[in-house]
């Protein structure tokens, strides 16, 4: 079946052209009423494609390319927010559903080399607050949705790094942090699925949404997860941030996790660390900022963190969620401290680049509102393969055998989403 247009693609360092003037329909954006007891994730017609960011059942989730850019280098998210901007901007809106419309999903890569993908999609259901809208550009062609589909025999190999070299890097990172070359750092590493068939991404989406229904399930591009980490929300001039670093599971004390973590020096610190990175580059935007004192323990169905909730209002109105987002990361809860001393032993000591993963992933508007996780519980789902990464902080306390089973326990989420839709 043939799209009535075809989407545009901006590739890094191009010039953007300007808007298309084929259809004169893909200017036009209709925005209507949905039943607000619309499942979000239930209602997605094809098994790859999806854009999501769903938070307890309420969010956005999208599909069809109205437009899309990939760019990469340190000014992409500029470029991105540019972009998004003007393609937004050159709409017209047609809405009966006030405050509602069309948005772009943005997925940023962690370092620089890394490709960013922002994704305007040509249908978007959205819900929050009981009430629900669908937006739709243009007149994309009504496909029959295809039926969700299993992955099969499941075949699990070590990616760029064996969970025995990650531990060995731990220890290397550990000793440059007693050097005094730093004081934190978030190592990371990957692990591979192969599935008999290709992935359907709604059957992840669905596990994760259901599993872990405080996190927001997210899909961009191929990147799915669900995360626990909001990276910032911006609402006007109001922002939010939940900073988490230090994590506890079951197995290490039973009930008494959450206490445990409220005791422990090291965990403290991690937290510290990453709370005042988030903290201090907010300062240095907002006219107002709140900060509590310390953490609290947050708990989610496989582990426990610990958590600063940050709330504050912005000094400078034009700075959207995506410019916030951009200058947070990367935080010290999936960098380090310092930042640049951080990236540069990430680079170092990882076995390859991260991609999208620990980057910001979310969704904006053309008022610059949206929502932004750190993409971290997921996976880069490519075809019948699925890459899933998990990192943890390491400081001067850190044990390295500790560490990499806590990586091991971040990839559970993703690794019982693929188990359980197996078959
Ligand atoms: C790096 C990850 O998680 C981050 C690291 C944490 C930690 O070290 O305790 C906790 C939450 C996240 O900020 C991950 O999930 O891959």
């Amino acid at each position: 079946m043939t799209a009535p247009y075809a989407p545009r693609t901006d590739r890094p360092g191009s010039v953007v052209p300007d808007l298309p003037r084929t259809d004169p329909a893909t200017r036009v954006a209709v925005t209507r009423p949905l039943d607000p007891s619309t499942d979000l994730l239930a209602v997605l017609p094809a098994p790859t494609g999806t854009a999501a960011f769903v938070v307890g059942g309420d969010g956005l989730v999208g599909w069809g390319t109205h437009a899309v850019l990939r760019t990469s280098g340190p000014d992409a998210a500029a470029r991105i927010g540019a972009w998004v901007t003007r393609t937004l901007g050159a709409l017209e809106h047609d809405s009966d559903v006030p405050g509602a419309g069309p948005v772009a999903f943005v997925s940023l890569g962690f370092d620089d080399p890394d490709t960013a993908v922002a994704v305007i999609p040509s249908v978007l259901l959205g819900r929050r607050d009981g009430v629900a809208f669908r937006t739709v550009i243009g007149a994309p062609s009504v496909r029959t949705p295809v039926p969700v589909s299993a992955p099969g025999r499941i075949s699990w190999s070590d990616a760029g790094m064996s969970a025995a070299a990650f531990t060995t890097a731990v220890a290397a990172a550990r000793s440059r942090i007693r050097a005094g070359e730093l004081e934190k750092v978030v190592l990371a590493h990957d692990l591979e699925a192969q599935a008999e068939h290709p992935i359907d991404e709604r059957l992840l989406l669905q596990h994760l949404a259901d599993a872990y229904p405080s996190c927001a399930t997210f899909a961009v591009d191929g990147l799915l997860g669900a995360s626990p980490e909001l990276l910032v929300r911006r609402r006007g001039t109001r922002i939010s941030s939940r900073v988490l670093a230090g994590t506890a599971w079951p197995e290490r004390s039973g009930a008494a996790v959450a206490t445990e973590l409220l005791s422990s020096a090291k965990d403290l610190a991690e937290h510290r660390f990453a709370a005042n990175s988030v903290a201090d580059t907010l300062r240095a935007v907002t006219a107002e900022l709140d900060v509590p004192a310390g953490p609290r323990p947050l708990a989610l169905a496989n582990l426990t963190h610990l958590a600063t909730d940050i709330t504050g209002v912005l000094a400078d109105p034009s700075l959207s969620a995506l410019d916030v987002a951009s200058r947070l990361h990367p935080t010290a809860a999936v960098g380090g401290t310092p930042r640049d001393v951080a990236r540069q032993v990430i680079r170092e000591l990882e076995a390859g680049p991260r991609g999208r993963y620990a980057a910001p992933v979310g969704w904006i508007d053309a008022a610059g509102d949206g929502d932004f996780a750190i993409a971290l519980r997921c996976a880069q789902v490519s075809g019948r393969t699925v890459r899933l990464f998990a990192g943890c902080g390491v400081v001067a306390g850190s044990d390295p055998e500790h560490e990499a089973r806590e990586a091991q326990v971040k990839m559970i989420p993703v690794r019982d989403a693929l188990e359980r839709t197996a078959r």
